[in-house]
């Protein structure tokens, strides 16, 4: 499957540190997990982190989830040696912390090569340089760091996110200018559903293409909030269907449940139909 067009609802991150969960992540219904080695895992256990997340990835079973390393930043004692593992890993691709401008994918792609790239966008200097991160020719993704984000920017938690919406909007525009995949920001708070349902909600009204998540608990909630409604299919294939009619007759505008229906509407009723159908063929393996 075409790594852009594949679905990323749900994005699990896993500390690389604990063998337990590298364990049971295997056989959870995850689009894509990122192997975390920097906030999840304790100073004092990177290097042994490395290397259970080598060893892990070596074994395999993960199916067809995206692998995702999330690294140490460079200026860390511990990013280089990430980075030249990473290479040798069994990974999709390599996720850099904190990146502030598209000088600092240049320096990690100068040490993984043709790995792409993910950017953790999650700091003000980020937000502001956006556009010229999203369009390094290797990067292929932004995450969202939003506990990150309301350290550096000194917000409240708001269950509307009022005081991040300058920030994500920022990166889904520079995103969506480049034709990449952006995946949402954390819900701390993991057992609380209907807060984390609501988040899952007003990410995918913004656009993104998924959520990262911290615990096993979130992940149903996150894949039936990313994919599309079957009220959005039955509305797609009828858009489709009246809009082939019209133009059929020569007309160029059709009009399904009292609104018009042009052919950028079908363009996008044509994308929920794609995206139903590339949940269905994850599914059945
Ligand atoms: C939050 C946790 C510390 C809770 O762990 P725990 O108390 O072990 O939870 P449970 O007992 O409920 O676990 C039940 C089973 O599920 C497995 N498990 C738990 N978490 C995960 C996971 N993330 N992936 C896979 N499996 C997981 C446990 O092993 C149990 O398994 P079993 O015993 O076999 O039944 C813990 O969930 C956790 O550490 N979560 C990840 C935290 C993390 O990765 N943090 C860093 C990313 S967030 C961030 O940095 C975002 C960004 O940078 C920003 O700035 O916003
Ligand atoms: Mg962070």
């Amino acid at each position: 499957m075409d790594p852009r067009q594949r679905p990323y609802r749900s994005v699990l991150y896993i500390p690389g540190s604990k063998e337990r969960a590298l364990d049971k992540a295997r056989s959870l219904p995850v689009d894509a997990i990122i192997f975390d080695l920097e906030d999840a895992v304790a100073a004092d256990e990177k290097d042994n982190a490395r290397e259970t997340l080598k060893a892990a990835l070596a074994q395999g079973g993960y199916g067809q989830k995206v692998r995702i390393v999330r690294i140490n930043g460079l200026d860390t004692p511990w990013g280089r040696a990430d980075a030249e593992a990473v290479r040798e890993m069994d990974a999709d691709v390599v996720l850099l912390p904190k990146v502030g401008e598209a000088a600092d994918v240049d320096a990690l792609a100068a040490i993984t090569g043709d790995l792409p790239i993910w950017a953790m966008m999650e700091t003000p200097r980020g937000m502001l340089n956006a556009a010229q991160i999203a369009a390094h020719p290797l990067l292929t993704g932004f995450v969202m760091g939003t506990n990150d984000l309301a350290k550096e920017l000194q917000t409240r938690f708001r269950a509307d996110r009022l005081p991040m919406m300058t920030s994500l909007g920022l990166c889904l525009l520079a995103a969506k200018a480049e034709g990449l995949i952006a995946i949402d920001g954390v819900y701390n708070a993991f057992k609380d559903d209907e807060g984390l349902a609501a988040e899952c909600a007003q990410g995918r009204d913004l656009g993104f293409d998924g959520k990262t998540l911290i615990h096993p608990a979130q992940v149903d909630i996150a894949n039936a909030a990313f994919a599309p409604s079957e009220a959005e299919i039955d509305l797609a294939r009828r858009q489709i269907a009246a809009f082939a009619e019209v133009e059929a007759s020569g007309q160029g505008v059709a009009v399904v449940d009292g609104k018009i229906v042009e052919n950028l509407h079908v363009a996008t009723a044509r994308e929920i139909l794609a995206k139903a159908e590339a949940i269905l063929s994850l599914q059945a393996g």
